[in-house]
């Protein structure tokens, strides 16, 4: 079965036309690298609004059947950043160390990731994983985290995955 993964960004200017979309296209280039199954990707660009993007990950998950959505955006402190709100709200179950890991990694990098919210969750046969808005961010929390995927799809019923071993190895503790 082809995978459907669904890339959300969430950014008043990127959806406003102001900037390129550069962080959605880099999940995208991202995955592209990592798998070797075949998949095929549900792409949307909205602004920094609550309910679109719960509605936006309701139409991934429920209608479109995506195993996985990845975000980017809106997971910050401004009065605007929601993306972690609206996550929660649709999700039947967080996967906080997600979130966890993604700020210890990142902190690596800049010291301003501590003020990233991203976490993840599950909502049905789908896993949601935050990414921030930041085009560089995507790379650097994608290694950190993927290697955990391709399992959680398994225990939650996805899409089963595998990956560019030289690039990508996912943990599969029972295979
Ligand atoms: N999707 C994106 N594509 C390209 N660059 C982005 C994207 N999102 C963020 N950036 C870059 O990262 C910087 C900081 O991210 P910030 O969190 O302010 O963006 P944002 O949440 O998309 O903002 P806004 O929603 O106001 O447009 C932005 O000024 C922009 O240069
Ligand atoms: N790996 C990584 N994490 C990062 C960053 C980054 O550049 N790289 N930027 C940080 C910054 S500056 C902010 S404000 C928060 C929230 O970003 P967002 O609101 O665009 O989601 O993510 C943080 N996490």
């Amino acid at each position: 079965m082809k995978a459907k993964i669904g890339i959300l960004t969430v950014s008043d200017r990127a959806s406003a036309g102001v900037y390129e979309d550069l962080s959605g296209k880099a999940i995208i280039e991202t995955l592209s690298v990592y798998l070797s199954s075949e998949w095929e990707s549900v792409y949307e660009v909205i602004p920094d609004e609550q309910t679109l993007i719960e509605e936006a990950l309701k139409d991934m998950s429920d209608v479109q059947g995506c195993s996985l959505i990845v975000t980017t955006g809106g997971t910050g402190p401004a009065l605007r950043d929601v993306t972690p709100e609206a996550t929660e709200a649709v999700c039947e179950k967080m996967m906080p160390g997600f979130g966890e890991l993604m700020r210890q990694v990142s902190l690596k990098y800049v010291p301003t990731a501590i003020l990233s919210r991203q976490t993840a969750g599950i909502r049905g046969k789908s896993l949601i994983i935050n990414l921030p808005g930041k085009p560089k961010s995507i790379r650097e929390c994608l290694d950190a985290v993927f290697p955990a995927v391709p399992y959680c799809l398994d225990l939650i019923g996805g899409a089963y995955l595998t990956c560019n071993e030289e690039v990508m190895k996912p943990f599969r503790p029972k295979a």
